[in-house]
């Protein structure tokens, strides 16, 4: 077998665009790795046969997929807008309104009662993850009326930000307890929490999670408001993941502080071995022409350079019109970028070694001295027998060059290990011992004799005791 030509991890939002069958095959054999799904949008019906085709084209290709369901939370939405569409020109006056109507070129129809009572005059309010800008001049019962500052066209059901108004603190609404007990029912691997705020809102789906018997069901926090940004060290320790959620952070907080915080928070969940997606507008360009932007393509590169252990498409998968092109185009990115950061190993190492206490995990150190082993001695595979994906994911943040095989008996736990840079899964029969996991990667033509491998172990081997130990040697 050939393991992928990148090691950076692509979510792809399937949408109406990739929903079929023959197109999510396209989607996998292009190098998906994640199959996100927005349950802002569609209905269940839908996401029941986009969740069934994506497990049927995964074991037909013998490719694995991990399948992330993410949640709406808070976001206020535009209503249904006749025709799809409206064109707002700067000078406009709108009404936006609660009232249940469908919206043409002056009545556009909010999805959120409590709308009116968010804004006041001479607040500003973002449409479109803030392509287009309103000035509130009049709030009534039911309507808001307000000037078109910057204009646009304006398609239904896209988000609106009032980054001034406090919405309720917490982010995780009936609406999403709801999808995701639906989640669970259909075998999703991971929720994506949207606008989490606190540490408590990542708690409460675990929880809930905890209760329906679905604990490995991984937490992705989405951090797109700037309570996230401020809680983020307990939002990071309490999910398994997160996602910089670039479309709603941009508007929410100073568009230029982006950049930073980025790395920033990228950083700080390498450090801990969480993976981490950067996301929204990647390509977004690819939504509708066949070649990116230079700067889409330098930001894809520079997302990996800064650590990140996937990279997003949302609109140029899940409407536009080279969907598979745009999961090409971040291969081709990854693959070459990833050449360019292999000195990273030791530099990071020390800059993790001042971060982390010194009473860390045995994980910890065993996962360190890794990357010395990896700078002495040609290894050619990193063999990781995991029970809850938790090494590989330690070794991971390191971003070796090598390739991380893991080695778990839980399906979940290899679907969810599809979030972590340069890790390959591969489920395994309960019991299976090292001869095992050489058999298999002899047999896959992964390795040969001679080569040289590194295998993480926890002994002794018939306790459950964690990775404790590490082995170097030469394939027979
Ligand atoms: N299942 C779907 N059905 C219809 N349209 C979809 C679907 N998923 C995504 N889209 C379209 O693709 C666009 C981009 O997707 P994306 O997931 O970024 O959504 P979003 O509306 O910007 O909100 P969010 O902040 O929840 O991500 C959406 O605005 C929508 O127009
Ligand atoms: C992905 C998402 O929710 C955002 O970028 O806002
Ligand atoms: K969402
Ligand atoms: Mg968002």
């Amino acid at each position: 077998m050939k393991l992928p030509p990148q090691k950076t991890k692509i979510v792809a939002t399937i949408g109406p665009a990739t929903k079929s069958k023959r197109m999510i095959e396209k989607l996998i054999k292009a190098g998906m790795s994640v199959a996100r799904i927005n349950f802002s949008h569609g209905t269940f019906e839908e996401h029941a046969k986009v969740i069934e085709a994506v497990r049927e084209a995964s074991q037909k290709l013998d490719r694995r997929v991990a399948i992330l369901a993410d949640l709406p939370g808070l976001k206020i939405r535009v209503g249904e807008i006749k025709g799809s569409y409206v064109e707002l020109r700067r000078g406009d006056k709108v009404i936006l309104t609660t009232r249940d109507v469908e919206g043409d070129g002056m009545v556009i129809p909010v999805e959120y009662k409590d709308f009116p009572r968010l804004v006041s005059k001479g607040d500003t309010i973002y449409l479109s993850d803030g392509y287009i800008v309103l000035k509130v001049e009049e709030v009534r019962d039911t309507d808001v009326e307000a000037l078109v500052i910057s204009g646009g066209k304006l398609f239904s059901r896209k988000g609106i930000n009032i980054p001034k108004a406090h919405l309720p603190v917490e982010a995780v609404t009936p609406r999403d307890m709801e999808i995701i007990e639906f989640a669970i029912e259909h075998g999703v691997d991971a929720i994506g929490i949207s606008f989490v705020g606190s540490v408590y809102d990542v708690l409460k789906v675990k929880r809930f999670l905890e209760k329906k018997g679905a604990g490995n069901v991984f937490v992705v926090a989405k951090i797109e408001r700037p309570d996230a940004v401020r809680n983020f060290d307990e939002i990071l320790n309490a999910a398994d993941a997160i996602m910089i959620a670039r479309g709603d952070l941009g508007v929410e907080m100073p568009i230029e502080r982006l950049p930073i915080l980025q790395k920033q928070l990228i950083r700080k969940a390498n450090v801990q071995g969480k993976p981490v997606i950067t996301a929204t507008q990647m390509l977004v360009s690819m939504t509708t022409e066949k070649v990116p932007t230079r700067a889409e393509v330098t930001d894809v590169a520079n997302a990996i350079l800064d650590g990140t252990d996937a990279v997003m498409l949302s609109e140029e998968t899940a409407v536009g019109k080279f969907p598979v092109e745009a999961v090409e185009m971040m291969v081709k990115i990854a693959k070459v970028t990833e050449e360019y950061r292999e000195s990273f190993g030791m530099v990071r190492m020390r800059e993790f070694m001042e971060i982390t206490p010194q009473k860390g995990a045995i994980k910890e150190a065993i996962t360190r001295s890794i990357v010395d082993a990896l700078c002495t001695v040609n290894i050619k595979y990193i063999l990781t027998p995991t029970r809850t994906g938790r090494t590989p994911r330690l070794i991971s943040r390191f971003k070796p060059k090598q390739w991380i095989l893991a080695f778990s008996t839980d399906e979940r736990v290899c679907n969810n290990l599809m979030f972590s840079y340069g890790v390959y899964p591969f489920c395994m029969e309960e019991d299976f011992d090292e001869r095992d996991i050489v058999r298999l990667i002899k047999g896959l033509g992964l390795v040969q004799s001679d080569d040289i491998v590194l295998m993480t172990e926890g002994k002794p081997i018939e306790k459950t005791v964690g990775t404790n130990s590490i082995k170097i040697f030469t394939i027979a």
